[in-house]
């Protein structure tokens, strides 16, 4: 393991407007291995410092990732490396499949039609290129099998799936992308039952713990204590006055 960190955040901050700041002062270290759980009342900014880490924010003071700034990546390339899970992915248009093609057209060539358009334009959003490749036999599809989602709810509109399904999906895609070293989970499984979380909650966990993974680290915003206790090993509390570090899961 080398000695600097995965990624660092160096007096972070964020505002709701000029003086109205929603966290300050964030200096947080995450290392190969770690999963962070972020808890903290709501409102009080977990979503916001994700947002900030993947450079979907702006902020002041300087976010990190091993050694180099986002920008010395490129922001795109950085938020493949460093990947945001939203909470709520049934907001997205079109069907799963269309964003499983929209996200895996990272780097491959533009294309000008209006459905490449629109799918460009949600990768896009959520940081990636644009493209459309053939993603048949396509890791996230085995991984969302494996959390018991049928075929068919790929070709659904995201409208019409369950919030646990399209949870499920995202988060699958997440995964079988295979690009990230930093998963940033926004409240991945509030929207499922106990026996699917877990099913989630030791996938993750094995894959940050497996040396063949290409992933390193999460960090985790979660409710449940329970959650937390299971998955987490390390706990930070956000509040107004910034962030800091509980030797044991506190709770919410
Ligand atoms: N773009 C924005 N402009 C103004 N205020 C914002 C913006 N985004 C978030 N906020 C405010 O910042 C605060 C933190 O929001 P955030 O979503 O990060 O909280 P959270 O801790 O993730 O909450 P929850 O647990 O309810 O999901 C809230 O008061 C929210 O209303």
């Amino acid at each position: 393991m080398s000695s600097t960190p995965l990624l660092e955040l160096k007096k972070v901050g964020c505002y709701k407007q000029k003086g109205q700041p929603i966290f300050t002062d964030v200096n947080l270290q995450v290392n190969e291995g770690d999963i962070v759980v972020l808890q903290g009342k709501s409102g009080s900014g977990k979503s916001t410092l994700l947002k900030c880490i993947s450079h979907l924010n702006t902020y002041e003071g300087e976010v990190v990732y091993r050694g180099q700034t986002p920008q010395s990546y490129g922001i795109p390339q950085f938020r493949t490396q460093v990947l945001y899970v939203p909470q709520r992915p049934s907001l997205l248009p079109g069907t799963p499949r269309d964003f499983l093609k929209a996200v895996s057209g990272f780097a491959v060539h533009k294309q000008s039609s209006a459905k490449a358009k629109a799918a460009s334009t949600v990768s896009e959003t959520l940081g990636f290129g644009s493209g459309e490749p053939d993603v048949s036999g396509h890791e996230a599809f085995a991984v969302a099998e494996s959390w018991g989602i049928q075929k068919e709810l790929w070709d659904r509109t995201w409208a019409n799936l369950s919030g646990g399904e399209a949870q499920r999906i995202v988060l699958a895609i997440a995964v079988g992308l295979g690009t990230a070293e930093v998963l940033l989970l926004d409240e991945p499984t509030s929207a499922l039952d106990s026996e699917s979380s877990g099913k989630i909650e030791k996938h993750l966990v094995a894959e940050v713990k497996s040396p063949d993974s290409r992933l390193k680290a999460i960090v985790w915003i979660t409710h449940s204590p329970e959650q937390g206790e299971r998955v987490g090993t390390r706990f930070i509390r956000v509040t107004s006055g910034g962030v800091r570090e509980e030797t044991v899961d506190p709770g919410v």
